[in-house]
């Protein structure tokens, strides 16, 4: 098997749409799931590198795997879904405790899935493409709903994550950069959201080949994480 050179980590609640983005760009199209049991990983090719990018499980009872998942990743997606403000929170109370094991120099992406779903949502244009015919022909499509969480609060929590990991805002991407909106339904910024990353983690990839950093996930050396139930940064 190819050796992955550099690593991207899906992170947040159940049923947010990790697994249904990340078969979204894999394999171009929006098949029935289901959750996540574990962790799992597609190999990218990006130019001449080879980039892993894990789906993890957003379950509850699978969190302690999550920071051996996100060790040494050169950037995180930590994905909410739009109509649920509960799982933006969460991002801030369960997932972001998960990332102390990721590279040093990581890079964050918050994506705020299931925006066709919304009144505002994203364009119809992809809607049947690669659909599974039991979803596609599965009674229409659901009514939209005002759209429950805004994009200046997935803007808010990515400048809270960059205070709470005492990085400088002028060092690092703008949060307009690093937050995004969503449809694995449609495609809609799903091919934007995964290409951008791949760019952007490539100064990680080398420095990380240059100091001989492996990229494997090891299961022996699982530690308990730390819980950040109270917030990262009241
Ligand atoms: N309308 C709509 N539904 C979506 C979208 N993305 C995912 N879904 C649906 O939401 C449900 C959950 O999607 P998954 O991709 O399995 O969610 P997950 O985050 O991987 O969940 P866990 O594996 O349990 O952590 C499925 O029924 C998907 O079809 C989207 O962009 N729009
Ligand atoms: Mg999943």
């Amino acid at each position: 098997m190819r050796k992955p050179d550099g690593k991207i980590v899906l992170l947040g609640d159940m049923n947010v749409g990790k697994t249904s983005l990340l078969q979204r760009y894999m394999e171009r199209r929006f098949p029935d799931t289901v959750s996540t049991v574990g962790g799992a990983f597609y190999l990218k090719q990006w130019r001449s590198y080879n980039i892993s990018i894990w789906d993890t499980a957003g379950r509850e009872q699978f969190h302690g795997l999550g920071s051996m998942y996100c060790r040494g990743a050169a950037a995180i997606i930590l994905t909410y879904d739009v109509n649920h403000p509960q799982s933006l929170v969460e991002l801030e109370d369960r997932f972001l405790g998960l990332t102390e094991t990721a590279s040093k120099d990581c890079l964050f992406a918050i994506v705020g899935n299931k925006v066709d779903l919304t009144e505002e949502g994203a364009p119809e244009s992809l809607e049947q493409e690669g659909c599974s015919p039991g979803k596609a022909g599965s009674g229409g499509a659901p009514p939209r709903v005002p759209k429950q969480v805004q994009p200046e609060d997935a803007v808010a929590l990515y400048k809270k994550i960059l205070k709470y990991k005492m990085l400088d805002e002028k060092d690092m991407p703008a949060a307009e950069q690093m937050c995004f909106e969503t449809s694995a339904k449609t495609g809609y910024n799903v091919d934007l959201l995964f290409e951008t990353l791949f760019d952007m983690v490539v100064p990680t990839i080398l420095r990380q080949r240059a100091e001989g950093l492996s990229q494997t996930v090891d299961i022996t050396s699982y530690k308990p994480p730390k819980r950040t139930r109270s917030g990262c940064c009241a």
